[in-house]
């Protein structure tokens, strides 16, 4: 909550409670001076001037009330667009350094459910909690001062009943209704378990004892959901009840404590009749409050969803002071070892590896010996335990993040295309090429089909299951090709493609001038510019280091 806190236009906030609290006062002034008007017109006074000042009250109380009310919306809804904006912003922003490694352990479901639902139900915390609670504390403080000014004693009774209604009858139904839910929760479960099991199990059920037993328990829960419903039909008529009742205690301790005085002759009546209907009045400062409770939960269960996520730790941070970006473009691994977090043994262990410009070179080994590892460590998606990863000489470590993505194109093993068009996917590896551009290294990658097909500006579905595995994986191939960045790093790219389709994508990129390392399980198809690079496991070599051959 005080991350909420601190996110919000303090300025602004402030404004909106003024507003609310003064929306609050206007309708209290409203109804008294209502009240005395019409108690003093009932004194069939010699002229109407003596009642020019409270009908003035009147109409100004009840414009400015409108005028407040209004006022008050737009601030805080202007609020809660700068609210959300600042939420998703800040959000994403923490997400960003944990993505991808810190993010593995975390469900895609629970992640969206955040981004999406937990900030929407924050942005709603001002209006909903926040606001009311600010507007409660401020406008009854004032209206139970100004009371004071009338009868201490009734200021007193209307400072109780202020907080009887505003957090004590909440509280109370709160309470009183969670266990009449809870029983109907499960009294409607157990009903709809009944049914299905009677349904199900019916000839079993007559050929035993002509389903009087399942009936019987059917009925049995069936009377229980009832209980539970009466029990929760009774807590809301008595919140109701109490909502009502409240306010019309301080009407009657209003009538009680000022009519004394008019009884004695002290006080004029036309004040009896201000205080009771201003009291009552005074009343709206809480009515927020009860919507207010049952917002609470729901706010500080996001809130605390939203800061277990930036709680992650980021797998590789950012240098505080990074090195400029070397000018040479060459990749090495120095004895690097990596266990992932969790894992029994280590992923990688002393692995060397040199890839210099121009260099083809293509990881083997079995499943699970670490090939994906040595491109992760390569891109900084995670830094290694011992050892070192060079970029044209420079430990990745100290290099900006951003100058080290820059450095490699990537395309995964199971490579995600975005839903949109394939010219679309193609430029977020490099917005300004042309359509010839992407025609030309689709043609060489030998999708035609998909040129003539879907076409480059057609939609490739939702996450491109228009298109085939082999097609999705050369469009990401594609993707990379495309990429300015001078290091080509390939998960697996031909794992779908039959034998010459295969020898064809690897001879495109072995045409290409730049660094290219690839994961691959058939190093058959690879001619003679490659370098094959088997990485043993760790486990299964007990060393884990690359081995030439
Ligand atoms: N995020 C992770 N968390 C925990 N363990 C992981 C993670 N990623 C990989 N591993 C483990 O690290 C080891 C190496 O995985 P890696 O993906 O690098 O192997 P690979 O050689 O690319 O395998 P494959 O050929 O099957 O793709 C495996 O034992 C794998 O289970």
């Amino acid at each position: 909550m005080s991350d909420l806190l601190r996110l919000l236009p303090r300025g602004r906030a402030a404004l909106a409670v003024l507003l609310g609290t003064l929306t609050v006062l206007c309708g209290a002034a409203l109804l008294a001076a209502s009240g005395a008007l019409i108690t003093g017109a009932a004194q069939r006074p010699s002229t109407l001037l003596v009642l020019m000042p409270l009908i003035t009250a009147v109409r100004l109380f009840g414009v400015a009330r409108a005028a407040a009310r209004y006022a008050e919306r737009l601030v805080s809804h202007d609020l809660t667009l700068r609210l959300v904006t600042r939420l998703r912003a800040g959000l994403l922003e923490r997400l960003v350094p944990l993505a991808p490694a810190a993010l593995t352990g975390v469900r895609g479901g629970d992640l969206l459910a955040t981004v999406r639902a937990d900030v929407d139900e924050l942005q709603g915390a001002f209006v909903r909690l926040l606001a009311p609670a600010a507007v409660a504390v401020v406008a009854g403080g004032a209206a139970v001062a100004l009371t004071a000014l009338v009868s201490p004693a009734l200021a007193l009774v209307l400072a109780a009943l202020l907080v009887l209604l505003g957090a004590g009858v909440p509280l109370w139904a709160r309470r009183a209704g969670r266990r009449s839910a809870v029983a109907r929760a499960r009294e409607e479960a157990a009903v709809g378990a009944d049914v299905l099991d009677l349904l199900h199990g019916l000839a079993d059920h007559l050929g035993a004892d002509g389903g009087r037993t399942a009936l019987g328990a059917l009925d049995a829960h069936l009377d229980r959901q009832v209980i539970a419903e009466r029990s929760a039909a009774r807590v809301a008529a008595a919140t109701t009840w109490l909502r009502e009742g409240v306010p019309a205690l301080g009407l009657v301790a209003a009538l009680w404590l000022v009519g004394e005085g008019v009884a004695a002759g002290g006080t004029d009546p036309a004040l009896l009749a201000a205080a009771a209907l201003g009291v009552l009045g005074a009343f709206e400062a809480v009515a927020g409050l009860g919507a207010a409770w049952a917002a609470a939960a729901g706010v500080r269960a996001a809130a605390d969803r939203v800061r277990a996520l930036g709680a992650l730790e980021p797998a590789v941070r950012e240098p505080g002071q990074p090195l400029p970006a070397p000018g040479a473009t060459g990749l090495r691994l120095e004895g690097v070892a990596l266990t992932y977090p969790g894992a029994a043994r280590p992923a990688l262990d002393g692995l060397d590896l040199e890839v210099g410009p121009g260099d083809k070179v293509a990881l083997t080994g079995p499943s699970g010996a670490g090939k994906s590892t040595v491109l992760a460590l390569a891109l900084r998606a995670r830094d290694p335990d011992r050892g070192r990863v060079l970029l044209g000489g420079t430990d990745a470590r100290d290099l900006a993040l951003a100058d080290v993505r820059a450095r490699s194109a990537w395309s995964a093993q199971s490579p995600q295309l975005l839903g949109g068009t394939v010219a679309g996917n193609l430029r977020l590896a490099r917005h300004d090429a042309t359509d010839a551009d992407l025609a030309h290294v689709l043609r060489a990658l030998g999708l035609d089909d998909v040129l003539d097909g879907v076409g480059l500006h057609g939609w490739v579905g939702e996450s491109g299951e228009r298109l085939s595995a082999g097609e999705r994986a050369r469009v990401s191939v594609a993707r990379a090709l495309l990429s300015p960045a001078p290091l080509l790093l390939l998960d697996e790219p031909t794992a779908h493609l039959d034998g010459p389709l295969a020898a064809r994508v690897l001879r495109v990129l072995a045409d290409d001038p730049r660094a290219v390392l690839l994961v691959t399980h058939s190093p058959a198809a690879l001619d003679a510019r490659w370098r094959v690079v088997e990485v043993g496991s760790g486990a299964r070599t007990g060393g884990g280091a690359a081995l030439a051959v």
